[in-house]
């Protein structure tokens, strides 16, 4: 799940390890941390120093993110390593995110433009849907740890082409090495749970530009986004009891509060395709615009907001938010564990087969 397809030998965490030293930009200090704890993991696994006290802050950082790993295996660990410094080596060498103001910058998949007081990420894998890859969740969130530090007032998150995205892309399943299918599972959650934790911390409005059919964490991750604005082409799909899995981005938490326990239970436990005005009226959707006039009025309407003054915006959303964010880590981190077991069972593995010998569709 999630991974690419060959382990990470110790030649490839070596010249990680060299690569890191060789990038053009600070990655800054989240992501030394984390580059730090899977170092530590990598080669020492689990931490088993004592937890040290909380005025040395530094050290307490440090062993909080090896902490956090928890039970992760070596091999995992290096892999998730090599895994980031190649995808911040691709954003050091100009390849990918994040983009100054009123500059493009690209990676293959997931373009960033900053203009207007927007910044706007954008999925760019129509081909396939817009299906997430391994190398999009990391340019994604490099693209928003960016974002959240720029000069614009609001972030938004759009697809190309006919789709906003169709989740989770199934053939991150081929690409687990025999026989290690426990601890590509475990690379997975972990990097899941970094992901969602980068939309519970983004300090500024984000919005999603929903231009088409949505589906799987696309769809779950819309509870952490302050506003959704979706064509009425657009649909609202989490299919996981069919994959054989179980819901992430929070969703088993802020949809029940969101549209109460049964309407969550119809899409999260049964799988029910909501429509445009059907996520409208359950709240996950702010407002559905007419396709042919969606991306004008749309954009219209965040050019508008983002003239609003930045600082006064930040605040704001920062407020609305912050009551739940432990609770929303807390979620994030179940989800991730719940997945990560789900993603070794026979009925995930069935169903993730019939997908890719072309006998189901959604
Ligand atoms: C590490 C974090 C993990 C987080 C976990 C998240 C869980 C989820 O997101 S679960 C949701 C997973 N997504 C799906 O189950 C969708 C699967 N796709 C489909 O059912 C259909 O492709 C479609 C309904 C989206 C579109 O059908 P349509 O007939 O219009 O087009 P296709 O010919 O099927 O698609 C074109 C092309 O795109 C490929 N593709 C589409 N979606 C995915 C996907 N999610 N993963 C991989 N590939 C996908 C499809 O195979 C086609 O490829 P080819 O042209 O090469 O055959």
């Amino acid at each position: 799940v999630g991974g690419p397809a060959m382990r990470a030998s110790q030649e490839d965490f070596a010249n990680a390890m060299s690569q890191v030293k060789l990038l053009k930009k600070d990655p800054g200090n989240e992501v030394k941390l984390k580059l730090y704890a899977l170092y530590k993991q990598a080669t020492e696994g689990p931490c088993n120093v004592p937890k040290p006290g909380v005025l040395d802050f530094v050290v307490k950082a440090k062993w909080d993110a090896w902490n956090a790993l928890g039970g992760l295996s070596k091999e995992a660990a290096r892999r998730s390593y090599v895994d980031l410094v190649s995808s911040l080596s691709a954003s050091s060498s100009g390849r990918a995110t994040p983009a100054a103001d009123g500059k493009r910058a690209d990676s293959d998949h997931v373009l960033v433009t900053s203009e207007d007081g927007i910044t706007a990420i954008t999925l760019n894998r129509p081909t396939k849907k817009n299906a997430l890859n391994t190398q999009m969740y990391h340019d994604i969130m490099l693209a928003l740890k960016a974002a959240g530090k720029d000069s614009s007032t609001i972030t938004v998150l759009t697809g190309s082409g006919d789709y906003y995205c169709s989740g989770n892309d199934l053939s991150n399943f081929k690409d687990v090495p025999s026989g290690r299918p426990e601890e590509s599972a475990q690379r997975s959650a972990v990097l899941l749970r970094d992901f969602v934790d980068c939309f519970i911390d983004f300090p500024k409005p984000l919005i999603a530009v929903v231009n088409g059919p949505a589906i799987g964490i696309s769809v779950t991750l819309l509870g952490l986004f302050d506003a959704v604005y979706a064509t009425d082409r657009a649909t609202f799909h989490t299919p996981f009891s069919h994959l054989g899995q179980s819901p992430e981005g929070c969703s088993s938490y802020v949809f029940p509060k969101m549209m109460g326990p049964s309407k969550a239970a119809e899409m999260l436990i049964f799988g029910k395709k909501l429509t445009a005005q059907e996520a409208f009226a359950q709240g996950l959707v702010t407002e559905v615009f007419p396709d042919s006039t969606f991306q004008k009025e749309v954009w219209a309407r965040l050019k508008a907001y983002a003239k609003l003054p930045p600082n006064s915006v930040r605040i704001s959303k920062q407020l609305l938010r912050s009551q739940e964010k432990e609770r929303l880590h807390a979620v994030n981190a179940e989800e991730s564990r719940a997945l990560q077991e789900r993603w070794v069972s026979a009925e995930c593995h069935d169903a993730i087969a019939a997908f890719l010998s072309r006998k189901a569709k959604l």
